[in-house]
């Protein structure tokens, strides 16, 4: 016999495979092996959130390793977390698979999301596991809010300046690499399977009252017109804020690209996005890129962009 695939270690094998890897903080008070776990809520709130990955659109079995596929799924979910102005505690693991998918995969994928879990002190307390015809990842991610009020969508007013923290366009940049087939680029490429949101910084920009926060999922121009649209104002953005790194712009001039647009549409990073009220002094890491004003939209330089704002599934 090779190496095993999930399908023969059973679905209860692969469960012991999986939990024997993932992270028990002290939070958890059950953890995984019963009907569920129960987690600490220590003020009585609890930041829920969710999102899935589907081979072959979210990631690439031949671009990505398991290990990067379960860093960036645990990401996406912590992300959305610290984007509350919370702290993770804990996430729920659903992970559907074909049988002969090896075995190896699977513990990889959760020494990924353990490893993505460890620095910020959130714990896998659960999950599922099930056979399909495509690899499917779909973490649930549960945080704390730690005595702070959640940071919403809807809170940005006219006068706020925006700002970011954390990379913009590196992971749609290491995508058109991959797409492309072209050599180099790697950091590009890493960032891409391995996107490094500011985790703290989220929580970080609760306690300073920040008025409104997103992660940028799908592209900075489209989560902050979510923010405008739930605010009920408009957005314009200074392009001289968005100087790409030189090695964006070598990969932007060998693809024939625009490194600007990668940073303004690309998604992935899960970089924050916030609205800081005007007499605060922006936390470090954080970068002025605008301004909040009475209206509706999403301007660059006081014009509306062209093209596509950012990833949308179904258009
Ligand atoms: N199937 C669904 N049922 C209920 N709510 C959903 C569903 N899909 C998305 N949502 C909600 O819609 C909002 C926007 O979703 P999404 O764009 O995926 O958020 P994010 O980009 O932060 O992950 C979120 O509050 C999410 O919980
Ligand atoms: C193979 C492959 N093709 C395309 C992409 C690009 N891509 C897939 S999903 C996505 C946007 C973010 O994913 P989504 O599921 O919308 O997350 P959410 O906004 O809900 O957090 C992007 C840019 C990719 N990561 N991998
Ligand atoms: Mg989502
Ligand atoms: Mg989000
Ligand atoms: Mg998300």
């Amino acid at each position: 016999m090779g190496t095993p695939s999930v399908g023969d270690l059973g679905e209860f094998g692969l469960i012991a495979a999986l939990t024997a890897r993932l992270p028990q903080g002290p939070g958890v008070l059950l953890g995984p092996g019963d009907d569920a776990a129960v987690v600490a809520a220590p003020d009585g709130r609890v930041v829920a959130t969710t999102d899935l990955l589907v081979a072959d659109r979210h990631f690439r079995r031949d671009w990505s390793t398991p290990h990067d596929v379960g860093r960036k799924a645990a990401a996406a979910n912590l992300a959305d977390v610290a984007a509350m102005g919370a702290t993770p505690t804990a996430l729920l693991v659903g992970f559907a698979a074909p049988a002969d998918l090896p075995a190896a995969w699977a513990e990889e994928f959760a020494a990924g999301l353990a490893a993505e879990c460890a620095p910020v002190g959130a714990s896998v307390v659960g999950g599922d596991v099930v056979r399909a015809e495509q690899l499917l990842v779909a973490i649930t991610a549960l945080g704390d809010l730690g005595g702070v009020p959640a940071v919403t969508r809807d809170g940005a007013r006219p006068g706020d300046v925006v700002a970011v923290c954390g990379t913009l366009g590196a992971s749609a940049a290491g995508l058109a690499v991959l797409s492309a087939g072209v050599r180099g680029h790697q950091s590009l490429v890493q960032a891409h399977r391995t996107p490094t949101p500011p985790y703290a910084a989220g929580p970080a920009a609760a306690r300073l009252g920040v008025h409104a926060l997103i992660d940028v999922s799908d592209g900075l121009l489209a989560d902050l017109g979510h923010v405008a649209e739930r605010s009920g104002v408009a957005v314009d953005l200074d392009s001289s804020a968005f100087v790409p790194s030189e090695e964006l712009r070598a990969a932007a001039a060998e693809l024939g690209a625009s490194a600007t647009q990668w940073m303004l549409t690309g998604g992935e990073d899960h970089a924050l996005a916030g609205c800081f009220a005007p007499d605060v002094e922006l936390p470090d890491g954080w970068v002025r890129v605008g301004r909040v004003h009475a209206g509706s939209g999403v301007t660059v330089d006081g014009s509306v962009p062209t093209g596509v704002a950012g990833w949308d599934h179904f258009r």
